[in-house]
């Protein structure tokens, strides 16, 4: 797997030091608020695992599957929501765990939804941030690393399903997506 990748960006040690402080700052932040913690599937999993472990609150998990890239490098446009929330929102503090903040369309679709259902707060958490993708103006409020503009793999980020077990996150040899 590592065959595929063109370089290496953020390799596990430097990001699970970066999901530490994450958990901690949250905590922080969060600290008796009992927040929703909602995990986008499935692209967040590992980061959501990961950063619970470090965030030493009362919280309360939920999972929502949503997608727009299938096996592409680039968004459909047509965010689907896969699989809903089963707890509701109304009243609640939300915090939106994202592996990525890409195009923007994902999250700005599902802040929407969030409020629509009157959630009393909506919060983001992204591990990693590329703005050089954005097609909507949206920033998320805890962000851990700026990428670069190249579609990455990697840390529960996929291409056609693959990569997501690395531990690390890299550039895919566009070879990978060309062929
Ligand atoms: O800002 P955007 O351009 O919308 O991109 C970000 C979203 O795209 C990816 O999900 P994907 O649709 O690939 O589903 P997956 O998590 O199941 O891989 C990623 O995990 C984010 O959820
Ligand atoms: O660069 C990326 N890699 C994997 N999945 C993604 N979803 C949005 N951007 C990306
Ligand atoms: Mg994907």
């Amino acid at each position: 797997m590592l065959n595929d990748i063109q370089e290496v960006l953020y390799d596990a040690e430097q990001i699970q030091q970066k999901v530490k402080e994450l958990g901690e700052q949250l905590s922080r932040d969060f600290n008796d608020r009992n927040p929703l913690v909602i995990c986008i599937l499935k692209g967040a999993f590992i980061f959501m695992a990961d950063l619970v472990k470090n965030m030493d609150i009362p919280l309360e998990l939920d999972f929502m599957a949503i997608s727009s890239y299938g096996a592409s490098t680039k968004s459909s446009g047509v965010v689907k929501i896969i699989k809903d929330l089963d707890t509701p929102v109304e009243g609640r503090d939300v915090l939106i765990v994202e592996d990525i903040i890409d195009s923007g369309l994902t999250l700005s679709y599902l802040i929407d939804v969030l409020e629509r259902r009157n959630a009393k707060s909506v919060t983001v958490a992204t591990l990693f941030d590329k703005p050089a993708g954005r097609t909507v103006d949206l920033e998320a409020d805890y962000t851990g690393f700026t990428l670069p503009d190249a579609f990455v793999v990697g840390y529960g980020l996929d291409y056609a399903e693959r990569y997501r077990n690395l531990p690390l996150i890299g550039i895919l040899k566009p070879e990978v997506y060309s062929k």
